[in-house]
């Protein structure tokens, strides 16, 4: 059963089409990657998807309602955003940002109850940086700042977590600990739909992957069903996909077979 669909979408900035009837749809506990090229469209689905604009053409459903007909705080119930980690302009502390995730749940300008404080701490605890929470947002480093609107969108407790590009910008460590963590908090139940520009972070986490060129959709399959071809495609440049173990395969350029 599809908990959120796009059917025929299409959206245009002024006169530049961005998206051209686009259809598909994500599952209640799937993780969706979206790999495509610079300006493929990636972003701009993901604001269509989050509701944040409204299609020229086609439906955006969300359990079978079109998102035009729910009301902004319901929307933020359901769904949650965890944008790039960007350095916030007020120093927030960690606990604080995190609290933000329930606002949707309160009323507004409403305090903080117990509970909130509760769910609040189990976030930061889910995410492994309880020892964060009295830091200054400003004075963390971009993975932790990842996991902390992570955590926000967990205490937010919506159905789906919608996040853009969300290990750029992070060290290695800092990518795997984050992929790590969406694996887990995936096997518990959560919906999350994602870009990334690594096809390795789809093949590792995703259980979907759609792959974007020109604002349309390329392919749309379990990552077992992403080809070397598909990805020259949408990427015009030659890449192998190596088994390394069974059922696990690496993305490498050409280039490393080069001599
Ligand atoms: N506010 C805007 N006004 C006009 N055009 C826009 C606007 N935002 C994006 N675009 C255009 O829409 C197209 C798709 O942009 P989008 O940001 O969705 O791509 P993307 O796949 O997320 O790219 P990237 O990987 O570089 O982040 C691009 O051609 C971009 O220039």
């Amino acid at each position: 059963m599809s908990l959120l669909a796009l059917d025929t979408v299409s959206f245009s900035f002024g006169a530049r089409t961005v998206l051209d009837g686009i259809s598909l749809s994500v599952g209640q506990g799937e993780v969706a990657a979206l790999l495509g090229p610079n300006g493929s469209g990636k972003t701009t689905l993901l604001r269509l998807m989050l509701g944040l604009l409204s299609p020229d053409a086609g439906t955006v459903t969300l359990g079978g309602t079109d998102l035009r007909r729910l009301h902004r705080p319901e929307l933020a119930r359901q769904m949650a955003y965890v944008p790039q980690a960007h350095r916030e302009t007020f120093a927030y502390r960690v606990r604080d940002i995190v609290l933000m995730g329930r606002q949707p749940h309160r009323p507004f300008l409403g305090p903080a109850g117990a509970e909130d404080r509760r769910i609040v701490a189990e976030a930061l605890e889910r995410l492994g940086i309880s020892h964060l929470a009295e830091r200054s947002y400003t004075e963390i480093s971009g993975g932790e700042r990842q996991l902390a609107l992570i955590a926000r969108a967990m205490a937010q407790q919506a159905r789906i977590v919608v996040m853009d590009e969300p290990t750029n910008g992070l060290d290695y460590g800092n990518q795997v600990r984050l992929l790590e963590r969406i694996k887990a908090l995936a096997r518990e139940g959560n919906t999350f739909i994602f870009s990334t520009h690594h096809p390795d972070h789809a093949l590792a986490v995703a259980s979907r992957v759609v792959t974007m060129r020109h604002g349309g959709i390329v392919s749309d399959g379990p990552p077992g069903t992403l080809d070397e071809a598909t990805l020259g495609i949408i990427y015009q440049v030659k890449v192998h996909l190596v088994p390394v173990v069974e059922g696990v395969r690496v993305c490498v350029p050409a280039l490393h077979m080069e001599q």
